[in-house]
């Protein structure tokens, strides 16, 4: 027997015990495996009901049995795929996506990194796995405090002020204002209070820095436009961005965006997030980006229409039903095998064909 048909034995033998307990629907179904992942084809008439609960009841029990040989992709939707030669009874399948063994850490430094860029035009992520912006435009990154957001962040950062323009939002004033402090080009909102001469102003970050941010975000808007109004004027082609200007990407990087509106009046909240709506929504095709860290993609802190115009979406630390809610409401209960260690958990990259779905993710280390 050769290996693909181990494959496919072991497969029916895990699901006849989990899934397929029946006897006779061992007969009512087969199985198909390539590098890509896995065709269960049900023979009709079947005694099964084909449900989303079935999808994940499979998933879920292949994901595990399968692991570290394959890495399972959990499909934001179930998957049906066609077979229009094929006989009636048997001319559709369930698709469940993978990847041949895991993907694997970037350790290295940070000019390797930047070097892997240079030759792909895109933001290495993993070995496998990395980032392109002008096909999955903005990026998200949750997670509790202490499970790497800021240091992916920082690592975006550099790579993004290497790449395009950047303008760095960070209430903390931590890593990411730190670091463009040495950087002429890095333009930088920061709040009052971290120049020393207005501690103890008691309208404090939540509103004489918002305000301020809110101006900056509306100078972003107009460049937006502006780049727009050139690309209508100027390009013969229906669909085309940025790029064909000859322009550089512009990336807003924001740390805690939910700090940012702690206790400032709701009209500038509201002025923030509808000018963060609008740079979101119209953004892709004028080059500006929004790459954001925050503790929860909570509604209260980022509108919903921003978070679901957002791509590429990462969550870091501890994953469970609780707390990927937010971020990734399609998971459900579904259970993610992690790779473990810092900067690690899941991550799922829309319009990129690459991608089908969510998958486990550990970010760079960047050795000095
Ligand atoms: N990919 C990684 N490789 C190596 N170390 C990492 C990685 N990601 C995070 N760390 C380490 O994990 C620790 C916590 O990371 P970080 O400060 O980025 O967390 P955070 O989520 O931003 O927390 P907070 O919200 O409190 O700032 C840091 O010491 C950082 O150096």
């Amino acid at each position: 027997m050769n290996n693909e048909n181990q494959l496919i034995e072991y497969c029916k033998d895990v699901l006849h015990y989990a899934v397929f307990n029946k006897d006779e629907q061992s007969n009512e179904y087969d199985i198909e495996v390539s590098d890509h992942g896995l065709v269960l084809k049900p023979i009709f008439p079947i005694t099964y009901q084909i449900t989303e609960k079935l999808y994940n009841d499979i998933y879920e029990t292949l994901n595990l049995a399968l692991t570290p040989e394959l890495t399972l992709i959990r499909p934001l939707s179930m998957q049906i795929v066609t077979f229009d030669e094929a006989d009636r009874n048997v001319a559709r399948g369930i698709w469940f996506p993978w990847r041949v063994g895991k993907a694997k850490r970037l350790t290295m430094d940070f000019a390797t990194l930047y070097k892997r860029y240079e030759e792909s035009g895109r933001i290495p992520i993993m070995d496998i796995i990395d980032w392109d912006y002008r096909k999955s435009p903005h990026l998200i990154v949750t997670g509790v405090s202490g499970s790497g957001k800021s240091f992916f962040l920082s690592y975006l950062l550099k790579m993004c002020s290497r790449v395009g323009d950047v303008l760095v939002i960070d209430p903390k004033s931590s890593d990411l204002a730190r670091w463009a402090r040495h950087q002429p080009d890095v333009d930088t909102v920061l709040p009052a209070f971290v120049d020393g001469s207005k501690i103890g102003n008691q309208q404090g970050i939540g509103t004489s820095y918002l305000q301020a941010v809110n101006k900056r975000l509306k100078d972003v808007e107009i460049l937006m436009y502006r780049r727009q109004s050139l690309l209508y004027q100027k390009s013969e082609k229906v669909s085309t961005d940025y790029s064909e200007l000859g322009l550089k990407p512009y990336f807003i990087i924001a740390d805690e965006l939910a700090a940012l509106m702690t206790g400032a009046p709701k009209s500038l909240k509201d002025e923030f997030q509808s000018t963060l709506t609008r740079i979101v929504v119209l953004g892709r095709e004028s080059g500006v980006y929004l790459v954001m860290a925050m503790q929860s993609a909570r509604a209260e802190y980022i509108p919903t229409i921003v978070r679901d115009s957002i791509s590429v979406r990462l969550q870091l630390g501890r994953i469970n039903s609780e707390n990927t809610k937010f971020l990734f409401p399609e998971l459900k209960e579904m259970p993610m095998i992690p790779l473990g260690g810092k900067g690690t958990g899941i991550i799922s990259i829309a319009g990129d064909d690459r991608y089908a779905g969510i998958e486990p993710v550990a970010t760079p280390t960047i050795k000095e």
